[in-house]
């Protein structure tokens, strides 16, 4: 029996607002005072679950998986938790662990249960409990999986242009390397280097190139096709992925592209005027066969073949 909860105690718990005083009086015979200590571990997905544990002081911390989003969450004086499993019959969703010293009532799921069966007062708190526990957790793991998102989004995106970043890319080219290996239509690769951009910096200023590398950055962004993709791939080197184009089709976005950054006007970020830049440009069309190497070697190549030749213009490897 337990005497240090008080019937007064049990009838301010929401899980038990409006239970009969009889009802009330026998579920304190049957249940469990618990004391725990900071930091340790009352529920876990590793563990069979059979008992709700009604927070009578302290605070819990809810630990969703990494699946889940990675939320954690508080359960304070007056919660509870266990409840799932003591309906589903299986293992806790969440790890839940004491975040100070606690004091829960423990009421077994067939102790639980019978209640249900003797109080229709309990049955309509533990639904509504229930539909709201499922709302909030639903609500915070959305939350959770769009903060992931976000976080890897950024995790993947170039500060400077807001374009895609080298880690990216990386991840894209087996992507693309499989779909060509089963038959998907050819896809091109862009190198896009600005010319002479060393020289740019040592006569306008480092801010300037930034100014000149966002620039063709938003040129390039307004001017793709929805699934194209920009990457900064180095410091004034941007590579372009560009499914479903043939090597011509290619050539023609690069042309486009090389005119529209040509004749784009720049300013700094005071608006004061500087020069146009070029671009140089190599294309390389991806076969079946190829390696993320083979892929970046040649396209490279073409760049430098542009370069050679004389900047701002576009070569397509192999071509020559
Ligand atoms: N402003 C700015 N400059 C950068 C950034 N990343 C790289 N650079 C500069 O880009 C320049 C690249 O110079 P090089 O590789 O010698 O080539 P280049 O002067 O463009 O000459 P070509 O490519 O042969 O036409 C270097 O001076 C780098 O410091 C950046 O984020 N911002």
């Amino acid at each position: 029996m337990n005497h240090r909860v008080s019937i007064d105690e049990l009838a301010e718990l929401s899980l038990l607002r409006g239970v009969k005083q009889a009802d009330l009086n026998w579920l304190l015979n049957q249940c469990e005072l618990i004391h725990m200590k900071k930091n340790r571990v009352l529920l876990s997905p590793d563990q069979d679950n059979e008992t709700i544990y009604i927070l009578l002081d302290g605070r819990l911390i809810v630990q969703f998986s990494q699946q889940q989003g990675g939320i954690q969450t508080y359960v304070e004086r007056g919660g509870w938790v266990g409840e799932m499993s003591v309906i589903d019959n299986m293992r806790p969703s969440a790890t839940v662990i004491t975040d100070t010293d606690v004091k829960l009532l423990a009421i077994h799921a067939s102790v639980w249960w019978n209640l249900i069966e003797r109080s229709h007062v309990a049955a309509r708190n533990f639904l509504r409990a229930v539909s709201f526990r499922l709302r909030e957790d639903n609500k915070l793991i959305t939350e959770g999986m769009e903060k992931q998102r976000v976080f890897s989004e950024k995790a993947q995106t170039d500060s400077l242009t807001g374009l895609r970043n080298r880690h990216w890319l990386e991840e894209k080219l087996p992507e693309i390397m499989r779909e060509q290996a089963v038959g998907y239509p050819p896809s091109s690769i862009i190198m896009l280097d600005i010319d002479h951009f060393k020289q740019f910096n040592d006569q306008y200023g480092h801010l300037a190139g930034d100014s000149v590398l966002q620039r063709v950055a938003n040129v390039i962004r307004d001017n793709l096709r929805e699934h194209d993709a920009a990457v900064r791939y180095g410091g004034e080197e941007l590579i372009l992925v560009l499914p479903d184009t043939s090597s011509q089709n290619a050539e023609q976005i690069a042309q486009r592209l090389r005119m529209l950054i040509r004749e784009n006007k720049i300013e700094t970020c005071n608006g004061e005027a500087l020069p146009a830049v070029s671009v140089s440009i190599g294309i390389y069309t991806i076969c079946q066969d190829d390696t993320p190497e083979k892929i970046f070697s040649r396209v490279d190549a073409a760049l430098y073949q542009a370069k050679k030749a004389g900047r701002d213009r576009v070569v397509i490897w192999g071509a020559a």
